[in-house]
């Protein structure tokens, strides 16, 4: 948790440098445990967490907003809560999302993983708010493959889709792309998917490919697969663009 909060300090520095008016980190940016036994026995409240309040800290200092994931402590002592946190420019916790549909799945060629095993599932979507960067629709992971979440909260007004991750390898080399593609397209809107690279441990890698895409569908930045050194994407979110390709070729449900 150190050691990722001091990764963490490199991109908010890298943030601040490049101009940026939000900093969007990976889903488990405090740590990517061994095991579900141990990723329970590490978590912390966030008050407790050094990791949240150095993380608070710096946005405050820096005046930047991040949004973030992390672990929670679940309502049962054997569970962890998978969370992302929307820290303000003051350094505040404003918004919490819960992450709705959890990672269990068991593919031959891999991942065999049983996310449900150690982390408690959400119960409701975030509606869309409010920020510098526009309104912010947050969904980690796992959530990205299922559709109806984004298509909810662009009806609720989202501006951006963000999908903070830690794709598998496998399956990230065959739909990370496309499907950030597909939610930007189906909902016309931005998506800003930061995303885990490199190994964590014996048993997992993440696949990495942070990427930033723009409403029509283009792929504006990719991060690549480096793991050497914390890197960001940037983009500019251009609200005229969200506007003119909805008008264009209105897709969302009228109400
Ligand atoms: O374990 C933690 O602490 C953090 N959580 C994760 O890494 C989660 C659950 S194992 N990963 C995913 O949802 C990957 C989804 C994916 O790879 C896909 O949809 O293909």
């Amino acid at each position: 948790m150190v050691h990722n909060l001091s990764q963490c300090r490199i991109l908010v520095r890298k943030a601040v440098q490049a101009g940026a008016k939000a900093l969007f980190l990976p889903e488990a940016s405090d740590y990517i445990a061994g095991s579900g036994q141990e990723t329970v026995a590490l978590v912390k409240s966030v008050d407790d967490s050094e990791f949240v309040q150095g993380l608070c800290e710096e946005a405050r200092r820096s005046a930047l907003p991040i949004h973030v994931g992390v672990h929670e402590p679940g309502e049962s002592p054997d569970k962890a809560k998978n969370t992302l946190l929307w820290i303000d420019e003051r350094g505040s916790i404003t918004q919490r999302y819960q992450k709705l549909h959890l990672f269990d799945v068991d593919i031959k060629a891999g991942p065999v993983l049983k996310e449900s095993d150690w982390v408690e599932k959400g119960a409701s979507i975030l509606p869309p708010f409010a920020t510098a960067v526009g309104r912010v629709a947050s969904s980690i992971c796992f959530d990205l493959r299922f559709p109806e979440i984004s298509l909810a909260l662009r009806h609720q007004g989202c501006d951006i889709l963000t999908f903070p991750s830690a794709f598998t390898v496998p399956t990230g080399k065959a739909h990370w792309e496309v499907l950030l593609r597909a939610r930007a397209i189906e909902t016309q809107s931005y998506v800003i998917a930061a995303a885990q690279v490199g190994r964590h441990n014996e048993k997992r890698v993440s696949y990495g490919h942070s990427m930033i895409v723009d409403p029509w569908g283009v792929v504006l930045a990719d991060v690549g697969a480096k793991d050497d050194e914390p890197e960001i994407a940037t983009a500019i979110i251009d609200h005229d663009l969200v506007s003119k390709i909805r008008r264009e070729m209105p897709l969302a449900r009228r109400t």
